[in-house]
């Protein structure tokens, strides 16, 4: 294979942070050589799980999801749509070719919204342990009220990865919108906190999004005893577990944006962006 060598002394990025301090990789465009990687992959033959709810009125969004995945999404990889839904005559079938496939995953719904997306880990979680760990490599979660503009390949895996969440990637600690009350399991001190992470994308090895969701589920279940339910629900847990237990990869701005932000000159590639969505029609 022909590709230009790693210059030691000239990084390809000198204006984003490309590395944490725990030294894991944050996936910025120019910073890696994806035939490298699908070279790699290859060789190993991974398949991945790419898991999405459409509940109540958001089956609307899973056609836009899924075409614009078969474009752009784990290209040349074996892929799995994972879609969890409580109308599965409104999914639409979607012809897919070889190597890719649709399951859909009959679950309840929930009257709130909130509750709605909460729920996710704890269904995420059942399904990892009865059902993922024996069809897939690796799980991607995400939104479902999205759309791929760009390629997203294997350079998102890792054990377990975790995405900057577009609204507050420059800024700091303060703020930083974690659940700042100690009565609540999401609660993070006002000196503590690496990253402000998104709640619609994350992923890793089967097993470690077992444990993410399962440490997630069960510390909304305990708020739930104490009626207290954290500021941006799974969104805060997430952010939470993410503090003691440091993602091995983190998922730049490029995959996870909203063009209601404009642009940014950091930003060389919108590979995932959100799909405008009236809230109050849509959530009730
Ligand atoms: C891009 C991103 O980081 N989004 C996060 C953000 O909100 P969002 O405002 O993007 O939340 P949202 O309305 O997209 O809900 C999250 C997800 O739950 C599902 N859903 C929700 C309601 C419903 O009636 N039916 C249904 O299927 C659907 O997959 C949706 O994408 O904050 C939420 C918690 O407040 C979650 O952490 C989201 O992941
Ligand atoms: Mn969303």
């Amino acid at each position: 294979m022909l590709y230009v060598k790693p210059d030691t002394l000239h990084p390809p990025r000198v204006d984003v942070l490309a590395m944490t301090p725990w030294l894991a990789p944050i996936v910025w465009s120019g910073t890696y050589n994806i035939d490298i990687l699908n070279a790699q992959y290859h060789q190993i033959g991974i398949r991945v799980g790419l898991t999405v709810f459409a509940i109540k009125k958001y089956t609307v969004f899973v056609k836009t999801f899924i075409e614009t995945a078969e474009k752009f999404f784990m290209v040349g990889h074996k892929v799995n749509y994972y879609v969890f839904t409580d109308r599965p005559d409104d999914i639409p079938k979607i012809a897919l070719p070889e190597g890719r496939q649709m399951v859909i995953l009959n679950v309840p719904s929930y009257q709130r919204w909130q509750e709605v997306s909460m729920r996710r880990m704890e269904m995420i979680r059942d399904f990892s342990q009865q059902r993922f760990i024996n069809e897939v490599d690796y799980l991607v979660c995400v939104d479902v009220d999205m759309q791929f503009t760009d390629d997203v390949g294997v350079e998102i895996l890792s054990e377990v990865f975790g995405t900057l969440h577009p609204g507050f990637y420059g800024a700091s600690r303060q703020h930083f919108t974690y659940e700042r009350r100690p009565q609540s399991q999401a609660y993070i001190p006002q000196d503590e906190g690496d990253f402000y992470y998104a709640g619609g994308y994350f992923g890793g090895t089967v097993q470690e999004v077992y444990k993410l969701t399962d440490f997630c589920h069960k510390a909304m279940m305990t708020d739930k005893q104490n009626n207290i339910e954290a500021v941006w629900h799974d969104e805060s847990y997430l952010n939470k577990y993410f503090l003691y237990h440091k993602p091995t990869k983190v998922l730049s701005i490029e995959y996870l944006w909203d063009n209601g932000f404009g642009s940014r000159d950091v930003l060389k590639r919108r590979r995932f962006v959100a799909v405008p969505k009236n809230h109050n029609a849509i959530r009730n």
